[in-house]
């Protein structure tokens, strides 16, 4: 991460404004920060917040530079704020947005795993499980990432970019509650192709770093997927045949693309 950037973003923000990199994508840089945009700092507050900031990227032309950060930042922004009305749907709180500059604030998800694997998303607490992988705990958080993904679908929304470090753990006692991050490449659809690309990104990513177990664990988040639509009645049932159709068209069209090269 270049020291330029950071200082930009600290001059922009203000030093009241404590800014700990913890993040560089190919789109944005994310931070985390103690400071709320305006609220008070509650004593001895430990809260974290998170700011995504969208730097400029110099081989745009500046004009189409600006429209599209201000274009991606809105998008993301809306989208998460839509989504986190949805009930049962967990994304992370949208707390300010300022588009002209590309900063978002979110509330901060997750915490670090025990033992040291790392924070707490999908892949790193599957690699955490990796020695006991059919266990309760297991099966029961990728149904709920399965329910969260059919929420998401159900509700005619596409995450655009379904990776297991986009899926967010949160504790809640003994037990871990999914949470969908990064809605950067997200959008409202009710394409059959978008939620069949969705569903079988995920699947290829799981099947990349956990390939021993993946046949299992993708099986598991379909039955929650697939529990949502069966939720709906007879027009869940048909919307769901439709989607799994797409799904294994997807998978057919990736099978021969990775054969073809
Ligand atoms: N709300 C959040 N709570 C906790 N951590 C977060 C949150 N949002 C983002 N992060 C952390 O920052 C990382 C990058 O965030 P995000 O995926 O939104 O940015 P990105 O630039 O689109 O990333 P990439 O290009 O790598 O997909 C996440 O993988 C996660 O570790």
């Amino acid at each position: 991460m270049t020291q330029e950037f950071i200082d930009k973003v600290s001059s922009y923000l203000t030093p009241d404004v404590d800014i700990a990199p913890i993040s560089q994508g190919a789109e944005a840089i994310v931070f985390t920060t103690t400071t709320h945009p305006y609220l008070p700092r509650a004593k001895d507050s430990h809260q974290k917040y998170i700011i995504k900031y969208r730097p400029p990227k110099r081989y745009r032309h500046p004009q189409i530079d600006q429209a599209l950060t201000k274009h991606r930042t809105l998008n993301e922004s809306r989208l998460l704020a839509k989504l986190y009305l949805i009930p049962g749907l967990c994304v992370p709180q949208l707390i300010a947005c300022d588009p002209y500059n590309g900063f978002i604030w979110l509330e901060f998800l997750g915490e670090d795993l025990p033992g040291g694997h790392g924070f707490s998303n999908l892949k790193n607490f599957l690699w955490m499980h990796d020695q006991d992988p059919y266990s309760d705990l297991v099966a029961t958080t990728l149904r709920k990432v399965g329910r969260q993904i059919g929420l998401l679908h159900w509700n005619d929304y596409c995450h655009g970019d379904l990776t297991s470090s986009n899926i967010v753990l949160v504790r809640d006692g003994a037990r871990w509650t999914p949470h969908l991050i990064d809605f950067g490449l997200g959008s409202v659809s009710n394409l059959v192709e978008d939620k069949g690309v969705d569903l079988y990104v995920l699947e290829r990513a799981i099947l990349s770093t956990h390939s021993k177990h993946a046949e299992k664990y993708n099986a598991w988040i379909m039955e929650g997927f697939e529990e949502v639509y069966r939720e709906q009645g007879a027009k869940g049932a048909k919307k769901l045949k439709e989607v799994t159709k797409r799904f294994e068209e997807v998978r057919l069209r990736g099978r021969k693309r990775s054969m073809l090269g």
